[in-house]
């Protein structure tokens, strides 16, 4: 019996579509009052969570659609998981949603037992982990130990700060507040706050009128496909990236501290990158003293077949951090040297230091990944379709252009031939009844739960196989 069968007894078999737009007229009525009280712009259609159920998402018009987008690739186990209700459902959970502690300084007596729980299925090689409330937030933090870090170990691990730093430091100025830097890459997403959008680098809109860090932005590699018939230009293209990259170092007019990079620039278009190249940026950082900081907030939690996709490159010796959010619901970094901590109390700190909830929500995540052997059913769902749309591509090579993610579950994605294209075809898939979402201009993402299994790739690529003979 496959998890579905098992614990969406009551699943949908197929979407079901009661109106020929979508939004259909409820959910346009309750978008526009929606609008008075939210900016409702970007809505695409109103969900009814309670109805909803494992691959289906419901509509306020009672459109079934098959969800291949998961609410931006972050719903891990399905809509309504009768698991994770139970744990919702349990006295610990709601004594921690209604006695939120200030986990820094009124640490509850099951604690610890909850962050190790957590820590069970940290990233191989790392050890450690602090909690943080979302992905960008996540990465933020991430800078953050890795500065102090960098000017802890200058100054002296155990030397407290001088009175210049002190009084330099409120005036937002050296030597308290050193220029420092990270390096990103093009095309990356890293998320929209300060720190973070500045190492963003996918779209303006992402960034536009906030004052930035001056960071460094090198490139990633840009591979043709299909890779297997590209080998040559591809590797040239690690060269030429990381050859970039060491040269920031040799002339970037201030230290760059760490470098943050996606094992597979999710917003950005699913650019992927080879082990040669995360090795080499890893050479990189060991070299001039940096610390690499793998963003997995998209990539993590079994979306791409493995726990951590970072981990299919064998980076040696291990990334110094790890970020993680989305399909674990709780947010933080892993990381592997003590040192990392601050060597002070109270700088890395904020009342709720994360989220005890939702560390309780990420352990059983995880655990329910690894007893019911998701990652082996999400990777066979996804040599599976990926074949399918191998084929697809033969069949329409002007609309589904470089197929790539092989290998990698339904971490799957391709291009359409424009813009127009691509907003043509995601709104006929949703009037179509499977919801898919768009990445950097031209690109269409799969990114759906880790409970998606192949009838629900056929009917998948039955509907994308009726649209794109509409195109
Ligand atoms: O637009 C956002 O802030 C979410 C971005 C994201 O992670 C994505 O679209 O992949
Ligand atoms: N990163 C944006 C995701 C939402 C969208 O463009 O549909």
């Amino acid at each position: 019996m496959s998890y579905t069968e098992r614990f969406f007894k009551e699943e949908p078999s197929a979407p079901k579509m009661v109106t020929d737009t979508i939004p259909g007229p409820n959910g346009q009525k309750a978008i526009k009052s929606l609008n008075e009280v939210f900016d409702a712009r970007c809505v695409y259609f109103l969900a009814d969570y309670k109805k909803s159920i494992g691959n289906y998402i419901v509509d306020a018009d009672g459109n079934t659609l098959l969800d291949c987008y998961a609410q931006i690739a972050s719903i891990p186990l399905g809509y309504n998981n009768p698991e994770l209700i139970k744990i919702a459902k349990s006295d610990e959970m709601v004594s921690a949603i209604v006695n939120r502690a200030a986990l820094g300084n009124f640490t509850g007596v099951e604690f610890e037992k909850i962050q190790r729980s957590l820590l069970k299925y940290a990233p191989k090689g790392q050890k450690y982990v602090w909690n943080a409330l979302s992905g960008a937030d996540a990465n933020e933090l991430a800078f953050k130990a890795v500065f102090f870090n960098y000017q802890s170990t200058k100054r002296g691990f155990e030397k407290p700060f001088s009175a210049e730093e002190e009084q330099s430091c409120m005036e937002n100025e050296a030597p308290g507040n050193p220029e420092l830097a990270i390096l990103s890459f093009g095309r990356a997403f890293h998320g929209r706050l300060f720190a973070s959008g500045s190492a963003t680098r996918s779209k303006p809109v992402h960034k536009m009128d906030m004052p930035s860090f001056k960071w460094p932005k090198a490139e990633f590699p840009a591979y043709r496909y299909p890779l297997e018939a590209n080998e040559e230009f591809n590797q040239k293209e690690d060269k030429r990236c990381l050859s970039i990259v060491e040269e920031f170092f040799k002339t970037w007019h201030c230290p760059i501290a760490g470098v943050i990079v996606e094992p597979i620039q999710s917003e950005g278009g699913d650019n992927h990158a080879s082990a040669v190249f995360f090795q080499g940026l890893r050479d990189i950082t060991l070299k001039y003293g940096a610390k690499l900081i793998i963003d997995e907030v998209q990539t993590g939690c079994g979306a791409t077949g493995l726990m951590w996709e970072h981990e299919r490159y064998n980076i040696t010796p291990p990334p110094d951090l790890v970020t993680f959010s989305k399909k674990m619901q709780s947010a933080g970094y892993f990381f592997n040297d003590q040192k990392l901590i601050p060597n002070m109390p109270y700088r890395q700190f904020n009342t709720w230091c994360g989220d005890e909830k939702l560390i309780m929500l990420a352990a059983a995540i995880c655990k329910e990944v690894q007893e019911k052997n998701l990652l082996t059913s999400i990777r066979e769902t996804g040599d599976f379709l990926y074949q399918k749309l191998e084929d697809l591509q033969k069949r329409y090579p002007n609309y589904l252009q470089n197929l790539r993610g092989k290998g990698k579950a339904c971490f799957i994605a391709f291009d359409m031939p424009s813009p127009e294209k691509r907003a043509e075809f995601l709104n006929k898939m949703r009037i179509s009844g499977v919801n898919i979402g768009g990445c950097a201009e031209v690109g269409v993402r799969l990114r759906p739960t880790l409970v998606f299994e192949k009838k629900h790739a056929q009917i998948l690529v039955d509907v994308l196989e009726k649209v794109l003979a509409t195109l």
